[in-house]
């Protein structure tokens, strides 16, 4: 049983129905709560986004010094194809009459490995396999299976509607539509990568690489990486491709809110949601930290489940299945992010957008040990002044060593670090350090005040091996007319997931509202 607070008096016979009075109050702006909101306004429901930073977009946003416009997060965008169901951005932003320019990126990853393993994963399939195979060519047939069998779970879910599997009606029309599909993700469900993987190759240094193919995106190696994400992810890549939009990631926030706006919805800036109002065991508003309540019929929280739960809602006892989801469940290591303005001549002739740097293969999981590059100016070139480009690197770093510093001491130990990656960077950028124009530190501290999430976490992964997907929640939660959205819910971190999680919600919702 879960135990609330007082209850706070509305609805009941003595209160009238405020005015505004709405469908639904989605809190925060991230990409998971603005596609819940334009898919909801879409339908038709009277939508209020509250979002306590200046502008949308939580980690997909963006920020901008001395004429350079730097991404919060990663600018490796899934989800902007053009074909198939699994295009989840390019439908999300559609659904609200609005588009975005993309830029193909014509290599997801460039990786500069332990062993020698100089590898680039060509959005050509068949290129990207023969870079593969040209280091393990005794190992050319299990890495034909183990990539093929990703396939098979991105075909299936790229032939059906992709919405609430909390909605049974959604699920029948599945089963009777693409019965084959349907048993196919049942059973790719509880598997993880690393085992599929297992199946077909015996390298121990070729698995090592599939843990990166894993830890690069999921923060956790292969044997914990759920089969249907790596599925989505692996032939995604090569199916509708990364593609990057044109104006930096914080472009597509940007224009969900002008869609949303278009659909009828509101949304309210510098609006930092303390408490979600519970009524009798419902949750019936939110209250802001200027005193201000607004009231709906179902309420939406975009902040994290640690969040949502531990700081915003007034529980004296936690529900028994969020309990249980933070036992499976631990926050993600945050990251120390280094935006970097660079002279041009730092970068070697062909240079790719995304780069992966690991000199040790123990250290991959460890703080600093796997550092990320982003250099989004190779294919937008407007996010720099002219003869600069931007170089956004970050590297996992968990909060615990950022707390109780002075001022002094927080800033020396930025530096030292910063410091530090940019050494190791020369290896793949020689004269980084010289050719540096502007430099920016973010750290667990920086994600935890802007992003407002719990310890600066980027999302939820397993504590431990887990079965697949199985134990990750959907929208619902245990407060009745309360559902959460974004990475803490299935099927977790990545843009195109939590926009996933966003048409899930929204569909859920709008089958109970009846709209
Ligand atoms: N592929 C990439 O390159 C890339 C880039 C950026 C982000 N991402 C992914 O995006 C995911 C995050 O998306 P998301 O939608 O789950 O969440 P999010 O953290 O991006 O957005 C949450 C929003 O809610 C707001 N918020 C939090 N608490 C609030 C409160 N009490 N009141 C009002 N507003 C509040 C925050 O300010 C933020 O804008 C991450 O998993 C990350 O991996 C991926
Ligand atoms: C009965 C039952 C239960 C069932 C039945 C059957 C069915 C119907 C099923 C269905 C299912 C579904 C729908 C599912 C879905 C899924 C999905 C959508 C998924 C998705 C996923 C995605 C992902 C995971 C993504 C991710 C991404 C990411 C994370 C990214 C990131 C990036 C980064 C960070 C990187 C960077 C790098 C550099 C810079 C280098």
């Amino acid at each position: 049983m879960t135990d609330f607070m007082p209850p706070i008096p509305f609805p009941s016979p003595q209160s009238p129905i405020p005015n505004p009075y709405y469908d639904a109050i989605v809190i925060g702006s991230g990409i998971g709560g603005l596609v819940t909101a334009t898919q909801l306004a879409a339908k038709g429901a009277k939508v209020l986004v509250l979002e306590s930073y200046l502008i949308p977009g939580g980690s997909a946003g963006y920020f901008e010094r001395q004429g350079y416009r730097f991404d919060v997060g990663a600018s490796m965008i899934f989800g902007f194809g053009q074909r198939g169901t699994t295009n989840l951005l390019t439908r999300a932003l559609n659904a609200v009459n609005v588009s975005l320019e993309v830029i193909p990126d014509p290599v997801q990853i460039h990786y500069h490995l332990p062993n020698g393993l100089n590898l680039k994963v060509e959005r050509n399939y068949e290129k990207f396999l023969q870079n593969l195979i040209a280091y393990f060519p005794h190992e050319a047939k299990g890495i034909r299976r183990f990539y093929g069998e990703c396939w098979k779970v991105f075909n299936c879910l790229n032939s059906m509607d992709l919405l609430s599997l909390e909605e049974p009606g959604y699920l029948m029309r599945m089963f009777w539509e693409h019965p084959l599909a349907c048993l196919r993700l049942l059973q790719y469900f509880p598997q993880n990568a690393g085992d599929v993987a297992r199946r077909y190759i015996k390298d121990p240094l070729l698995l090592q690489f599939i843990d990166m193919e894993c830890y690069c995106w999921s923060v956790v190696p292969a044997d914990m990486t759920p089969m249907i994400n790596a599925g989505m992810v692996f032939s995604d890549r090569h199916y509708g491709g990364v593609n990057y939009p044109k104006g930096g990631v914080g472009q597509i926030a940007q224009k969900l809110v002008e869609g949303l706006v278009l659909a009828g919805g509101e949304i309210k800036y510098r609006a930092k949601v303390t408490q979600i109002l519970v009524n009798n065991g419902r949750a019936i508003g939110v209250k802001l930290t200027n005193g201000q309540t607004f009231y709906a019929r179902r309420i939406v929280s975009n902040a994290t489940r640690w969040d949502t739960f531990r700081k915003l809602l007034p529980l004296k006892k936690m529900p028994l299945n969020e309990k249980k989801w933070q036992k499976n469940y631990q926050k993600s290591p945050s990251f120390l992010s280094l935006h970097m303005g660079v002279k041009a001549s730092v970068l070697p002739a062909k240079t790719e957008c995304h780069h992966i740097l690991l000199e040790d293969w123990k250290k991959m999981a460890d703080p600093e040990g796997t550092i990320f590059v982003s250099i989004p100016t190779l294919l937008d070139r407007d996010l720099a002044p002219a003869g600069q480009h931007i170089i956004h690197t970050f590297t996992p770093h968990w909060i615990d060593d950022w707390q109780g510093l002075s001022v002094k001491d927080y800033e020396a130990k930025k530096e030292e670090a910063a410091w530090r990656i940019i050494e190791r960077l020369e290896k793949i950028f020689p004269g980084l350090d010289a050719g540096l124009d502007y430099l920016e530190v973010g750290t667990p501290r920086s994600h935890r005040r802007f992003l407002g999430r719990e310890d600066g976490t980027y999302g939820a992964i397993p504590r431990r091996k887990l079965r697949g997907l199985l134990a990750m929640p959907f929208n619902r939660t245990a407060i009745s007319g309360l559902y959460c959205v974004g990475d803490s819910t299935f099927p977790g971190q990545g843009l195109n997931a939590v926009a996933f999680s966003g048409f899930a919600c929204a569909h859920r919702i709008a089958v109970d509202l009846g709209l």
